[in-house]
C-alpha cells in the first residue's frame, strides 16, 4: 500500500500540554491526519511502547501510526499486539536497513534528508528500504532548536525535484505554507505545534485537509461495472471525475454488454483478478476518494470492503447499484447482505428511492417518506444520504442530502429527455470529486447537480444509441472551449428517422399493410381505415391550421395552411370518392365513432399544440407526413410485391394518392422545417421535440394497426 502522507501529525507532549497526546491525536485524526508518529525525546522505550499501545486503540486504523527514532519499542509494540506500521529515523538514529530488516517489506518507513548529501545516501540505498524523506525546516522552528539551515520553500522545491521519493515538508510549516508546499512538489505536511499546541485539532486538522485537497488533482477510483456504450459504469465515472475536475482511475468488477436499449450478458472475471487491479492501484498511486458503483455479487463485495480497510482512502462514496431501470433487483439476497459492511465504510451513499427502498426494507410513498427513510438509514450506517428523487412523477426532481444532523433539499425543474442512461453513476463519481478537493458536502452536491444538469440537457445533441442515451459529460467544458458541436439538420433528421426504425418496420409488418398490398383486404377493414382516416385528417386539418399561426415565418405560416387546406381537402375527397352509399358507407360519416387508436393520436397532437411551442408542435406533426410518404412510395414501387402496382388491384386508386408528388415535395419540406427547428432549439426543446415526434410515429403504427 501507498501511504497517503497529505497530513502528517507528528505529537510533542509539551505542546499537547494538558489534553495530552492522545486525546490530540483522536481529535486530529477525526479532523482528517493521516499519519501519526510518535515523538517523545524524553520518556523511556517502556514508556514509548505503553504509548504506542494506547494511540494504536485511539487510531483504530484510521490513522498509520509510526514512531519517531525508538525502533526496538516499534518492536516491542508490535509484539504487544500494536497496530505499529514504522518509524522514522533522522540521521544519527538506528540504521533504516535495520528497521526495513526487523519490521518487513510493508512498514512505512521514514528518513530525515536536510541537504543534497542526505538524499544521495538515501538513494544509494538498496530500492525498497526507505518510503519516504522528512526534509526540512521549511523556516526555523522552536519545536526542535537544532534544527538544520532553513530551505525555504523554494529550497524544499529544489529537494523534492530532484528525488524520486515522497517528499514531507516539516519544520515551522503552518496551514498557510500548504498550497506553496504543494505545489513544490510535497507528498505531505509533517506538523507539530499548528496541530498539537491547536486549541481544536479536529478543527485545525480538518481546515489544512481542505486547503490540501483544494490545492491538487484529486485522484479519484472508480471500482464498478463496465458499460461498453460509455453512458454508465467505469466509463461514464472516469469522464465524470475527469469533468469534474478530477483524475480518474477505474478497477473493473465486471463486464457488461449493453447499450442504450438494455443490457444483454454479464460477465464477473475471477476474484482474484479483482484484488489483484485493487492492489495494483493502492501500490502505487495515493488514492484521495473512492467511488463504488456496481458490485455483481457478495463475493465482489467482501473483497473491496477487504481493500478498503487495507487502504483506507480518505473518502469513500457508494452509489448501490441495486435496482435497474426496470425495476428489476440486479443483487441477490446474500450480495443484498453483505452490501451492509460495505455502508459502513462509506462517506456518503447515493441510493434512487428503488434502493432506498431495499436498504430501509420497505417500499417508499413519496418524497416526504423519502426524506424520513434516508434519515432512518444515515443514522443506521454513520454516513452520509444523498436521496436522488429523479424516479419520482412530476415536474420537479428533489434530491436532498441527509446526515450530520441535517437535511438539505435540493430542488430543480425536471429536465424532459430520454437521454438520461448512467445519470447515477455521473452524479455520484462528480460528488467523490468534489469532496476530494476540499468542497463541503453541500456545496458538493450542489456542484454536482449544476454540472449533471448541463450534462442532462446536452445530451440530446450527442445522438447515441436508440435507447436511452448517455448525458453529455463534457458539455460545459466543450462549450466554454469553444469545441460545442450543434448537430446539422441533415444529421437530425437522419438520427430521428433511424430512431422509429423500429416502429417502422412494425408498420410494414402489419396484417392490414400487407392484405391492403396484395389485394386481399377486406371491404368493411378498408372502409373503417378509410372512416377513422377522415376522423383524423378534419381534426389534423387543424393542428395543420394552429402550426401555421405559430409559425415564425411567412413562408412556414404559408406551408402548414397549405397543408391544413390540402388536409381538409383530402378529407372531403375522402367522401367524393370512396366514403359513398354504394361503397355501403352511411352519409354522416363523422358520426362514426372515433376508434381508440384515433382519439389518443388527436389527443397527443391537440396536447402539443396547446403547449404553443412551434418547434414541438411540428416535430409531433411530422411523422403523418413521413411515414404516410415513405409508405406508398415502397407500396407504389412493389416493395410489397408487384401486385400493388396493377391497375387490376382493387385498391389501385387509393395507392396511387399515396405516390402523389406533390405530397413528397411537401413531405420534404416538412422535414426541413422541422430539422432546421431543432438544430436552434436548446437541446432541452430540441429533447422535447424528438419526443413528441417518436409519440407520433407510435401512434401513426397504432393507427395502421387498429383496422385488422
Ligand atoms: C516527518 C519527519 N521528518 C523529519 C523528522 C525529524 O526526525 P529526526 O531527524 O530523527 O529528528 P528528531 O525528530 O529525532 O528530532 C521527523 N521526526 N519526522
Ligand atoms: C521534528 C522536527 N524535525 C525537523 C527536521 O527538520 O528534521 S523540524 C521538526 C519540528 C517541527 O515542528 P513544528 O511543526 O512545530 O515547526
Ligand atoms: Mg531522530
Amino acid at each position: 500500500m501507498i501511504a497517503d502522507l497529505s497530513l502528517y501529525l507528528v505529537t510533542d507532549p509539551a505542546l499537547c500540554g494538558e489534553r495530552g497526546v492522545v486525546d490530540t491525536v483522536r481529535h486530529a485524526v477525526d479532523g482528517g491526519v493521516r499519519v501519526v508518529q510518535l515523538r517523545d525525546k524524553q520518556a523511556t522505550d517502556a514508556e514509548i511502547t505503553a504509548q504506542l499501545i494506547e494511540l494504536s486503540r485511539a487510531i483504530g486504523g484510521r490513522s498509520l501510526l509510526l514512531v519517531n527514532d525508538r525502533l526496538d519499542a516499534a518492536i516491542a509494540a508490535r509484539e504487544a499486539g500494536a497496530r505499529v506500521d514504522g518509524v522514522h529515523l533522522g540521521q544519527g538514529d538506528a540504521s533504516v536497513l535495520r528497521a526495513r530488516s526487523e519490521l518487513g517489506p510493508d512498514a512505512l518507513i521514514g528518513l530525515t534528508a536536510n541537504n543534497r548529501a542526505h538524499l544521495d545516501a538515501a538513494l544509494a540505498l538498496p530500492a525498497g528500504t526507505v518510503d519516504y524523506l522528512g526534509v526540512g525546516v521549511i523556516r526555523p522552528t522552536k519545536t526542535k532548536p537544532d534544527h538544520p539551515p532553513a530551505l525555504g520553500v523554494d529550497g524544499f522545491r529544489a529537494f523534492a525535484a530532484a528525488s524520486p521519493l515522497p517528499c514531507v515538508a516539516i519544520g515551522g510549516v503552518g496551514i498557510d505554507d500548504t498550497e506553496a508546499l504543494r505545489d513544490a512538489g510535497a507528498a505531505g505536511l509533517a506538523v507539530v505545534s499548528a496541530l498539537c499546541a491547536a486549541e481544536d485539532p479536529a478543527e485545525t486538522a480538518a481546515a489544512f485537509v481542505q486547503r490540501w485537497r483544494a490545492a491538487g488533482v484529486p485522484r479519484v477510483l472508480s471500482i464498478a461495472g463496465s458499460d461498453p456504450s460509455g453512458g454508465a459504469g467505469v466509463q461514464a465515472d472516469l469522464k465524470s471525475i475527469a469533468a469534474s475536475g478530477g483524475y480518474g482511475m477505474a478497477v473493473i468488477t465486471a463486464l457488461t454488454a449493453q447499450n442504450t436499449q438494455g443490457v444483454r450478458a454479464v460477465h464477473v472475471p475471477p476474484i482474484d483478478f479483482l484484488r489483484e487491479q485493487l492492489h495494483a492501484i493502492s501500490d502505487d498511486i495515493v488514492i484521495d476518494a473512492v467511488k463504488i458503483g456496481m458490485l455483481a455479487n457478495a463475493e465482489v463485495i467482501r473483497t473491496v470492503v477487504e481493500w478498503l480497510d487495507a487502504a483506507r482512502p480518505p473518502i469513500v462514496v457508494v452509489d448501490p447499484v441495486m435496482v435497474a431501470t426496470s425495476g428489476d433487483r440486479l443483487l441477490d439476497a446474500e450480495a443484498e447482505h453483505a452490501l451492509g459492511a460495505l455502508l459502513a465504510r462509506a462517506d456518503v451513499i447515493t441510493p434512487n428511492l428503488g434502493e432506498l427502498g431495499v436498504l430501509v426494507g420497505r417500499d417508499i410513498d413519496g418524497w416526504d417518506d423519502a426524506l424520513a427513510a434516508g434519515a432512518v438509514l444515515s443514522t443506521a450506517i454513520g454516513a452520509r444520504v444523498l436521496v436522488k428523487g429523479g424516479h419520482l412523477d412530476g415536474a420537479e426532481a428533489p434530491d436532498a442530502l441527509i446526515g450530520a444532523g441535517t437535511t438539505i433539499e435540493f430542488t430543480d425543474a425536471r429536465i424532459e429527455t430520454r437521454n438520461t442512461h448512467g445519470t447515477g453513476c455521473s452524479l455520484s463519481s462528480a460528488l467523490a470529486t468534489r469532496l476530494a478537493r476540499g468542497e463541503a458536502p453541500d456545496d458538493a452536491v450542489a456542484g454536482s447537480r449544476a454540472w449533471l444538469r448541463e450534462s442532462l440537457r446536452e445530451g440530446e445533441a450527442l445522438m447515441v444509441g436508440r435507447g436511452h442515451g448517455p448525458i453529455n459529460h463534457f458539455a460545459g467544458l466543450w462549450a466554454r472551449g469553444g469545441l460545442e458541436t450543434r448537430p446539422s439538420a441533415e444529421g437530425i433528421a437522419t438520427d430521428w428517422w433511424e430512431r422509429i426504425s423500429g416502429i417502422r418496420s412494425d408498420i410494414d409488418g402489419l396484417p392490414f399493410i400487407r392484405a391492403l398490398a396484395d389485394g386481399t383486404l377486406g371491404r368493411e377493414a378498408f372502409v373503417f381505415y378509410l372512416e377513422q382516416d377522415a376522423l383524423y385528417l378534419r381534426e389534423y386539418a387543424r393542428v395543420l391550421a394552429e402550426a401555421s399561426r405559430l409559425a415564425p415565418t411567412s413562408a412556414e405560416q404559408a406551408f402548414w395552411a397549405h397543408s391544413a387546406h390540402g388536409s381538409i381537402v383530402g378529407e372531403l375527397e375522402l367522401h367524393a370518392s370512396w366514403l359513398t352509399p354504394d361503397a355501403g358507407v352511411s352519409a354522416e360519416t363523422f358520426a362514426a365513432e372515433r376508434a381508440p387508436a384515433t382519439m389518443a393520436y388527436l389527443d397527443h397532437l391537440r396536447a402539443t399544440a396547446f403547449t404553443g411551442d412551434y418547434a414541438e408542435l411540428i416535430a409531433a406533426i411530422l411523422p403523418c407526413f413521413w411515414l404516410y410518404d415513405d409508405l406508398g412510395r415502397r407500396l407504389h414501387a412493389g416493395e410489397f410485391g408487384e401486385y400493388a402496382c396493377d391497375p387490376q388491384h382493387p385498391y389501385a386508386s387509393w395507392l396511387a394518392t399515396y405516390a402523389d408528388p406533390a405530397f413528397e415535395q411537401a413531405t420534404v419540406q416538412a422535414i426541413a422545417y422541422v430539422a432546421e427547428a431543432a438544430v436552434s432549439a436548446s437541446p432541452e426543446r430540441r429533447s422535447r421535440m424528438h419526443r413528441a415526434f417518436e409519440i407520433s410515429a407510435a401512434h401513426e403504427l397504432a393507427f395502421f394497426a387498429a383496422p385488422l
